[in-house]
């Protein structure tokens, strides 16, 4: 489920420089679809061009989903990850910054794309990030966690915009790893999030 790749970092750069701004153009064109009021004519040609860009592009593809790959310098790339992928105009995409005691800390515009409630985030694009953003923590990049539990309040509204989440370990039991996060936007905190990560007994 985690390929090595023989890839070196500058390797991989190359191809994040390739493949970046694709990933940056989709989320462009999502939310410049949601928002336009073209017309007939207009957004009949926008569907034509875009049906030709998605043939140009499935000219070489790979098998199934995209994947998690390493390379030996221990470099880890998702690109297709829903909350992080690089390349996935679903994803904002957030990017996790951990301190060195492992806490974890992330800046995201979320914009018409993840509206729930009029003109609010969407209750499960807050569940989606704070999970990724957990998960990141209970790992501390250093061994694999899955979700076992999570539990969310939603306390607040969330305006879209700019979020910021933040979440650390509150504790550790055998294979059981503890994580506590929050979601804020300009208001306060509108989620508070607390998860049980799992340690499979395949990954020690
Ligand atoms: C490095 C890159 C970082 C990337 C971050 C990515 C973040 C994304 C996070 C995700 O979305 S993960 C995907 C969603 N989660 C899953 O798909 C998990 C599906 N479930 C499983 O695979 C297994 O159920 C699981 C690995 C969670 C547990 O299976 P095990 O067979 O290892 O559990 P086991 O029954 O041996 O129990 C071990 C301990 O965990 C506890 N436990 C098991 N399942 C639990 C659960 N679901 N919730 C809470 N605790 C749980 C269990 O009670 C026990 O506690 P004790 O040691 O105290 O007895």
């Amino acid at each position: 489920m985690f390929r090595f790749v023989d890839l070196s970092d500058a390797e991989v750069d190359a191809l994040e420089a390739r493949y970046g701004p694709l990933g940056a153009s989709l989320r462009e064109l999502v939310d410049a679809a949601i928002r336009t009021n073209a017309g007939d004519a207009e957004v009949r040609d926008a569907v034509a061009t875009i049906e030709a860009l998605t043939e140009k592009l499935r000219i070489d593809q790979i098998e199934g989903a995209s994947g998690v790959h390493y390379n030996e310098a221990g470099r880890s790339w998702s690109w297709g990850n829903a909350a992080i992928g690089l390349r996935n105009a679903v994803a904002p995409p957030m990017d996790v910054q951990q301190s060195e005691n492992g806490d974890t800390y992330a800046e995201v515009h979320l914009g018409a794309a993840y509206e729930g409630p009029p003109g609010m985030v969407h209750g499960g694009v807050s569940a989606l990030l704070l999970d990724h953003l957990m998960g990141v923590t209970a790992s501390r990049m250093t061994k694999v966690t899955f979700t076992g539990t999570l539990t969310l309040k939603y306390r607040n509204p969330l305006p879209l915009g700019r979020v910021v989440l933040s979440g650390e370990v509150s504790g550790e039991e055998g294979r059981k790893v503890f994580v506590a996060a929050r979601i804020e936007g300009d208001q306060g905190i509108a989620v508070e999030a607390d998860g049980i990560f799992i340690v499979p007994v395949w990954s020690e």
